[in-house]
């Protein structure tokens, strides 16, 4: 039963160790102190666009879940807070939905409780490989009435999973290129916990597709999460699950590589950002906005004023982080000096990536 996953899922992600195999390398990207920032704690502004909606912080709660009435609940939580705080928020994938109706209300909630903010519908890619076209797609939108549609992207994730589809022909690309011609919503590709490389950013943008969540490795790993499934029920694949569950691009890389590769991308840097100092980070190396799941979903489940308090201390380490750099506005944390160092450097040396094209690029100059 697919529900079965989803509870899993939501379950090993609270409550079993499946994070941090990695560093994000966030903490390689060093904001240079401003002693004289010309500015005031009170003068900062942190309200930014999301696609045509305004956000009052450069910041989403990437998509988690759905599917039955306790995680609807989840949904709901997060949802009413996102919705009083001004945020945005994806849904987790709505293929349960699809393929059961009685699923609906899980996902239909966020909309309900959230009338106004920006959410994001979620399909996988590999349904794209088993009929899933247009109006497969249209109903997960108008099931949340969405402003956009994320489409996941977890081959690693699926290879592992028990129940697994790891079916990523190029099929679907020239599939979702045709989608796009007619669905009215704008279409974010978002890995899940493995990074998007330049040669992924690359390959989307000649499709047509620039907007990308990153979902970097640093932060849950979805192989780790497979893992434990497949201990569980004794899967023999645990043992190969454990060699990959640090795979993929740390954080900070796979936003250097797609701002790098396709300058004129919308980026999501997340993947293992867990307070507004990685926001700023995220944001000053080359993001448009932050995007956070796990923390999210472990104060959800402890009730709204634990959440919402979280999301209040994030804003106020973001404005710590602008007041001293003195970024009086996300525009100019954008372009705010940084230092990138240490293993993070080495990555961009060996991919070919000059550190002063590069710090061209991510001020959008
Ligand atoms: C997207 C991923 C991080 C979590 C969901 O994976 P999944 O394979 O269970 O998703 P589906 O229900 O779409 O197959
Ligand atoms: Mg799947």
């Amino acid at each position: 039963m697919i529900s079965n996953r989803k509870i899993e899922h939501v379950e090993i992600c609270l409550y079993e160790g499946v994070e941090g195999f990695t560093s994000t390398l966030l903490d390689n990207v060093v904001l240079v102190h401003k002693a004289m920032p010309e500015i005031s704690f009170n003068d900062i502004i942190t309200k930014t666009k999301f696609f045509n909606k305004d956000i009052s912080a450069p910041l989403m709660v990437t998509g988690m879940t759905g599917g039955t009435a306790d995680l609807g609940k989840i949904n709901e939580t997060i949802a009413s807070v996102v919705e009083e705080l001004g945020l945005a928020m994806g849904v987790g994938s709505q293929r349960i939905a699809i393929e059961n109706s009685s699923a609906e209300e899980s996902f239909k909630i966020v909309r309900k409780v959230a009338p106004s903010s920006p959410i994001i519908a979620n399909i996988g890619a590999p349904q794209l490989t088993k009929g899933y076209g247009v109006k497969e797609l249209e109903k997960a939108v108008s099931m949340i009435e969405a402003d956009a549609i994320a489409i996941h992207l977890n081959p690693a994730q699926e290879i592992f999973q028990p129940e697994g589809e790891p079916d990523y022909s190029k099929e679907i690309l020239e599939k979702l290129k045709d989608i796009s011609k007619s669905l009215k919503v704008p279409i974010i590709i978002k890995e899940t916990g493995t990074g998007i490389s330049m040669e992924t950013a690359i390959l989307f943008s000649k499709y047509g597709f620039k907007n990308f969540d990153v979902s970097g490795q640093g932060g849950t790993s979805w192989i780790a999460v497979e893992m434990i499934r497949d201990k569980r029920k004794g899967n023999w694949k645990e043992q190969s699950a454990s060699l990959f569950a640090d795979w993929g691009i740390p954080t900070a890389a796979s936003i250097v590589e797609t701002r790098y590769s396709v300058p004129d991308s919308f980026i999501i840097g997340s993947g293992g950002i867990r307070n507004g100092l990685d926001v700023a980070r995220a944001i000053a190396l080359g993001s448009d906005i932050g995007g956070m799941a796990s923390p999210v979903l472990k104060r959800a489940v402890e009730g709204k004023d634990s959440l919402k308090s979280f999301f209040n201390k994030t804003i106020f380490e973001l404005k710590a982080a602008m007041m001293l750099t003195g970024s009086k506005d996300i525009e100019e944390l954008k372009k705010t000096n940084i230092v990138i160092w240490k293993d993070l450097k080495d990555w961009m040396g060996s991919r070919g990536i000059s550190l002063s094209i590069y710090d061209k690029l991510r001020k959008r100059e």
